[in-house]
C-alpha cells in the first residue's frame, strides 16, 4: 500500500477546517453523503470499489511532521498545527458492501464526524471511491460480454500514473482474473499472469530461437507472442514446433498471443493450426485496444479466444475517464442542511439517511432503492424525489438495509474480505439485478424512491429557504 499522509487533501478543506477550528465549530457533528450523479459509460449501474483502501488510510491517517512544517510556510496558524499534530479521524462511516452494484443519486457511502475531520477526508475519500468505481464498472462490463473467459488487465503502462495500481484492483472486484501488475498483485493477492513483448522476438535473429529460449526458461505458464513477423506463416508454425519440443520434454505450451490484425480471422486460423497439429489444449490470447464492444464483436465473429488482454481502455476508464462522485453536506450543529440549486436534480437529500433495496420474495431486485430518513421505519410506499404524482407502493415487498456501519468512533467494524471474495459477491449482487438494467444500449433505469417522512423534510427546508 502506498503511503498516504493526512495533506493528501485540497487546501480549502484545511482552510476551512482553520475557520471552524477557530470559530468553536470544532466539535460540531455533520453528516456528509457520497453519491454520484450520471452512470458511467452510459451504462444501467456501478460497482463500488475502494471501500476497504479508504478505510485503512483512514484508520491510520496522520500528519507528519514533514506535513505540519510545510503548512506553516502556508499560513497556518500555530495553534492550529497544534490540532491538526494530534488529528485522528474518530468519527464513523455508513456504507454499502465493496462489490455491491449501486445506483445515481442515492447515497453510497456517509460520514458522520465532527465538521474538521469529516472535511479533511473529502478529498481522499473521493479520490479513492470515484477512481475504483469507475474502473471496476469498466472491468464489470467487459466480464459481462466475455461471459467465463480469462481477462487479465495489461493497463499499468498507459494508467494515469500510479493510478494503475488501484486500477489493477478495481478490476479484480469487477470481474477480472489477473494483471500483469507486479505490485498490485503482491499487494493485493492478485494472480499475476504475462506473455513476452515484441522486443523480446525482435532481440533474436530468428523467432524460432526466440520462442525456443522462452520455453526453455519460462515453461510453466508459457505464452508465445505470433504476430511479429506474419503471424499465420511463421508465428504460429513456429509456436507448433515449440510446444511439440516442449511435449517431448514433459511441458505443455499454455497459449499463443495475438496482438494485430483481424483479430477474429487470425483467432480461427490459427486454432485450425493448433488443432490440425494435435495441439486443441493450447490456448489463444488476445490483445490490442480491446473494450467491451471489441470483445462482444469479436465473440459474435466466433472468434476462438480464450484469454483476452486489456490495457487502455480498462485502467482509464475509457470513454469517461472519471466517475462524478461527490460529498454533500447534509446535517450540522444539530440541523439538516440542504443545497438548492436551478437544476432540480442537484438539490441535495438533508439529515443522516438510510438507504434499502426492494426485492421480491425470491430476493430478486426490482429495479428499486429508496432513500428514508435513518431513524423512521421502513417506509410502506416511495416516492418520485421530484414528480408528486409518482410514487410506488412497498406493503409486502422486501426492504434489504444497505447501509452499514463500516467504522464507528475511528474503529474499522468490518472484517476485511479478500479481492476473490469481494468479487464473488459483486457477482452475486450482479446476478440479482434484472437484464434489463445491464443492457449497453439504453438500459432501463433504476428507480431511486424517497420516503414520504424524507420528502417532507427536504420540501419544508426548500421553503424556508425559498422565503
Ligand atoms: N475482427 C475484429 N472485429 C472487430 N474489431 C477488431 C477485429 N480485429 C481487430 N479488431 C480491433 O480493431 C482495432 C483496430 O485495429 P488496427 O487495425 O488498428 O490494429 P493493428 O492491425 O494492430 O494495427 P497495427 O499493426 O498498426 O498495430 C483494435 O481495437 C482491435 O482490437
Ligand atoms: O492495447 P492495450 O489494451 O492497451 O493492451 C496493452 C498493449 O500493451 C502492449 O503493447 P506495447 O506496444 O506497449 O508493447 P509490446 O511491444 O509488448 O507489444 C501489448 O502488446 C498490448 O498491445
Ligand atoms: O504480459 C503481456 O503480454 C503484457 C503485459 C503488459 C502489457 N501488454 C502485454
Amino acid at each position: 500500500m502506498l503511503d498516504f499522509t493526512a495533506t493528501y487533501t485540497d487546501l480549502y478543506q484545511l482552510s476551512m477546517a482553520q475557520v471552524y477550528f477557530h470559530q468553536g465549530h470544532k466539535n460540531d457533528i455533520a453528516v456528509f453523503d457520497y453519491f454520484f450523479r450520471k452512470n458511467p459509460f452510459k451504462g444501467g449501474y456501478a460497482i463500488f470499489a475502494g471501500l476497504q483502501d479508504v478505510l485503512k488510510i483512514i484508520d491510520e491517517l496522520k500528519f507528519s511532521e514533514e506535513d505540519i512544517a510545510y503548512l506553516k510556510t502556508q499560513d497556518f496558524d500555530e495553534e492550529f498545527l497544534g490540532y491538526l499534530k494530534g488529528f485522528k479521524f474518530n468519527g464513523n462511516i455508513y456504507s454499502v458492501q465493496e462489490g455491491d452494484v449501486v445506483f445515481p443519486t442515492r447515497p453510497v457511502l456517509q460520514v458522520e464526524a465532527s465538521i474538521v475531520e469529516a472535511q479533511i477526508i473529502e478529498t481522499l475519500l473521493l479520490n479513492f471511491l470515484n477512481f475504483q468505481t469507475l474502473i471496476a464498472t469498466k472491468a464489470n462490463r467487459i466480464r459481462l460480454v466475455a461471459g467465463e473467459r480469462m481477462l487479465l488487465d495489461f493497463g499499468l503502462r498507459r494508467a494515469q500514473g500510479p493510478g494503475g495500481y488501484y486500477a489493477s484492483r478495481a478490476a479484480v472486484v469487477g470481474g477480472f482474473n489477473g494483471t500483469s501488475n507486479v505490485l498490485a498483485g503482491r499487494d493485493f493477492d492478485i494472480p499475476v499472469s504475462g506473455t513476452m513483448a515484441h522486443s523480446f522476438i525482435q532481440s533474436y535473429d530468428d523467432e524460432l530461437s526466440a520462442f525456443r529460449d522462452f520455453a526453455e526458461g519460462r515453461p510453466r505458464n508459457c505464452v508465445l507472442l505470433v504476430d511479429t513477423y506474419d503471424t499465420l506463416k511463421s508465428g504460429v508454425p513456429n509456436a507448433i514446433k515449440v510446444a511439440r519440443e516442449m511435449e517431448k520434454r514433459g511441458q505443455k505450451l499454455l497459449a499463443i498471443r495475438l496482438d494485430s490484425g483481424d483479430l477474429a480471422y487470425l483467432a480461427k486460423q490459427s486454432r485450425k493450426l493448433l488443432d490440425d497439429a494435435g495441439l486443441d489444449y493450447v490456448k489463444i490470447a488476445a490483445s490490442n485496444q480491446l473494450d467491451e464492444f471489441v470483445i462482444k464483436s469479436l465473440l459474435e465473429q466466433e472468434a476462438p479466444i480464450d484469454i483476452f488482454g486489456v490495457g487502455t481502455n480498462l485502467v482509464i476508464g475509457s470513454p469517461d475517464g472519471a466517475l462524478d462522485g461527490v460529498y454533500k453536506l447534509t446535517f450540522s450543529a444539530e440541523k439538516p442542511r440542504i443545497k438548492i440549486s436551478e437544476s432540480i436534480i442537484k438539490i441535495t437529500l438533508p439529515h443522516k439517511k438510510q438507504v434499502y433495496r426492494v426485492k421480491n420474495d425470491n430476493g430478486e431486485a426490482l429495479g428499486a432503492d429508496v432513500v428514508t430518513l435513518a431513524e423512521e421505519e421502513k417506509p410502506e410506499r416511495m416516492f418520485h424525489p421530484f414528480e408528486p404524482f409518482k410514487s410506488m407502493e412497498l406493503t409486502g415487498l422486501k426492504l434489504e438495509k444497505l447501509l452499514q456501519p463500516v467504522m464507528k468512533d475511528g474503529e474499522i467494524k468490518i472484517d476485511f474480505r479478500s479481492l476473490t471474495e469481494i468479487a464473488r459477491y459483486s457477482k452475486k449482487r450482479l446476478a440479482e439485478l434484472p437484464t434489463e438494467y445491464k443492457r449497453f444500449n439504453n438500459p432501463h433505469i433504476y428507480k431511486i424512491g424517497i420516503s414520504q417522512n424524507l420528502k417532507e423534510e427536504r420540501d419544508r427546508l426548500i421553503s424556508s429557504f425559498k422565503k
